[in-house]
C-alpha cells in the first residue's frame, strides 16, 4: 500500500489523510457531517451507523459538528486515528468507498452552530496601519496593545458559510468634512483576511493558556467583511458594531488542531513581558500562508505566522475574567497583515485608503469592493513530510443592497 492508501491520492494532496478536515453538508434527502479526503467527503453518520466509526453517536442525525466538537480531545483523537485507518488500509475499501460523496454533489453548510463570535486585533502591522488610517496624528498603537490581546464581541448569528452572497450593507456614515451624517449603502466596503479558532470542549471558567489544546477543536478561514465608512463614524468609544456585523464568512472545512502540529511555529518575542496568565509553557503560533484573490487576481499574501498574540493567549484572555467557553465559540485572529503592502489582509491597507488602487488582471482598478466583486481567501500550512495542509477557501460575492 502506498503512503496515500487505497484512495490513490497524489502524495502531496493538501487533503490527504494527514489533514482530514470536518464539514457539514445538506441537501434534500442527504444531510449530515463529513470528513474530507481528496475531493470527496466521507459521510460520517453513515459510517457511524454501520459501526465503522464510534463517536458515541455524535455523528448520528446531526447536520452540524457541535455534538462531536463537545466530546473533547480524547474522542477527537480516537476518531481521527480510526478515520486515518479507514481511509488508508486497503481492507476497509469495500466498506468505506460507498460512503464517499464527491464534493461537487453536496451543498456545504456552516460546519458548526456558532455560539459566541469574538474578533481579535492581533497583527501589529494591521493595528499600526489602521491606527494611522483611522487616527492620523495619534500614536497608532494604543498603550494597552502589547499588554493584552485587544478584541471585541461580534455577531454570531450572521456568520455564514463560504459562497453565501454578501449584500452591500446600509448605514450611517459621516466624513470628517461633512456637517451631518447621511444614510445609504456603504461606499467603502472591505474585507479582512483572518484565521478563526473554534472551541470544542466547553469550560466552566477561565481556560489557562496551557490548556488551549484541550478545548480548541480546529481552525477555519474567516473573512470579516467591513464597511469602513460605517465603522469610522460609529466605532468610538465602544468599538466595531454595524460596520462589521452584517455578515462574516467562514470556510466550510474545520481543520483539526491535530493536523496543524507540523505548522506550530515559535510565537513572537513579547516585550514588555506579558502578565503571568498570558505566559505559555510553549509559546507558539501557527505558520499558515493566506492568499487573497480579488475577482481572481492575487492581491495579497498575508502571513499568519507573524501574529503578535497566539490563539492560546487569545482564549486565555477571553476567559480570564471568569467567562466560560462554550462549544461553538468562534474567535478570529484579527486581520492578518505582514510588513509588505502585498501582505496586507484588508483593502483599506492594500490601497492605503484608496490612494493607491490595485490593478486587477482584467485591466480594471479597485480601491474598495464594487457590486459583483468576488473575494476568495485560501490558506495552507506545513504538514508532515513536506506536504501542505489545505484549508480550502472562503469566498463571497457582493450583491446590490437588499
Ligand atoms: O483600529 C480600529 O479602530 C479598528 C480596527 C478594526 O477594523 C477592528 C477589527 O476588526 C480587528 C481586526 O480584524 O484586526
Ligand atoms: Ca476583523
Ligand atoms: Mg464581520
Amino acid at each position: 500500500m502506498s503512503a496515500a492508501g487505497w484512495l490513490e491520492l497524489a502524495h502531496d494532496d493538501p487533503f490527504g489523510v494527514h489533514n482530514l478536515p470536518y464539514c457539514a453538508f445538506g441537501q434534500e434527502r442527504l444531510r449530515g457531517t463529513g470528513v474530507r479526503i481528496g475531493d470527496r467527503i466521507l459521510n460520517l453518520a453513515a459510517a457511524e451507523e454501520r459501526g465503522l466509526v464510534d463517536a458515541g453517536g455524535a455523528f448520528l442525525g446531526q447536520g452540524t459538528l457541535n455534538r462531536f466538537m463537545s466530546a473533547g480531545r480524547p474522542a477527537w483523537a480516537r476518531v481521527r486515528e480510526r478515520l486515518t485507518e479507514l481511509l488508508s488500509a486497503g481492507r476497509h475499501r469495500d466498506a468505506v468507498e460507498p460512503l464517499l460523496l464527491p464534493i461537487a454533489q453536496v451543498r456545504l453548510g456552516l460546519p458548526f452552530e456558532v455560539a459566541d463570535y469574538v474578533d481579535f486585533y492581533s497583527s501589529q502591522e494591521h493595528a499600526t496601519n489602521l491606527g494611522r488610517l483611522f487616527r492620523p496624528g495619534g500614536e497608532p498603537l494604543l498603550p494597552n496593545w502589547k499588554h493584552l490581546p485587544v478584541g471585541y464581541h461580534g455577531r454570531a448569528g450572521t456568520v455564514v458559510v463560504s459562497g453565501t452572497y454578501i449584500p452591500r450593507p446600509h448605514g450611517q456614515r459621516k466624513a470628517p468634512d461633512e456637517a451631518a451624517p447621511t444614510f445609504g449603502p456603504s461606499q467603502r466596503l472591505d474585507i479582512e483576511a483572518e484565521v478563526g479558532f473554534v472551541v470544542g470542549a466547553p469550560s466552566d471558567g477561565p481556560v489557562a493558556v496551557d490548556d488551549f489544546r484541550a478545548h480548541v477543536f480546529g481552525a477555519v478561514l474567516v473573512n470579516d467583511w467591513s464597511a469602513r465608512d460605517l465603522q469610522a463614524w460609529e466605532y468610538q468609544p465602544l468599538g466595531p458594531f454595524l460596520g462589521k456585523s452584517f455578515r462574516t464568512s467562514i470556510s466550510p472545512w474545520v481543520v483539526p488542531l491535530d493536523a496543524l502540529d507540523a505548522a506550530r511555529a515559535a510565537g513572537p518575542a513579547q516585550e514588555p513581558e506579558v502578565l503571568p496568565y498570558l505566559r505559555a509553557a510553549e509559546h507558539h503560533g501557527y505558520d499558515i500562508d493566506l492568499e487573497v484573490r480579488w475577482n481572481g487576481t492575487v492581491v495579497s499574501r498575508p502571513p499568519f505566522a507573524g501574529l503578535y498574540w497566539t490563539p492560546a493567549q487569545q482564549l486565555a484572555h477571553m476567559t480570564v475574567n471568569g467567562a466560560w467557553a462554550r462549544t461553538g465559540d468562534l474567535y478570529a485572529s484579527g486581520t492578518v497583515s505582514g510588513p509588505d503592502p502585498d501582505q496586507t489582509g484588508s483593502f483599506i491597507e492594500r490601497t492605503w485608503n484608496g490612494a493607491r488602487p490595485v490593478r486587477l488582471d482584467d485591466g480594471t482598478t479597485r480601491a474598495f469592493l464594487l457590486d459583483g466583486d468576488t473575494v476568495t481567501i485560501t490558506g495552507t500550512a506545513p504538514g508532515p513530510d513536506g506536504v501542505r495542509v489545505g484549508f480550502g477557501e472562503v469566498t463571497g460575492t457582493i450583491t446590490k443592497p437588499e
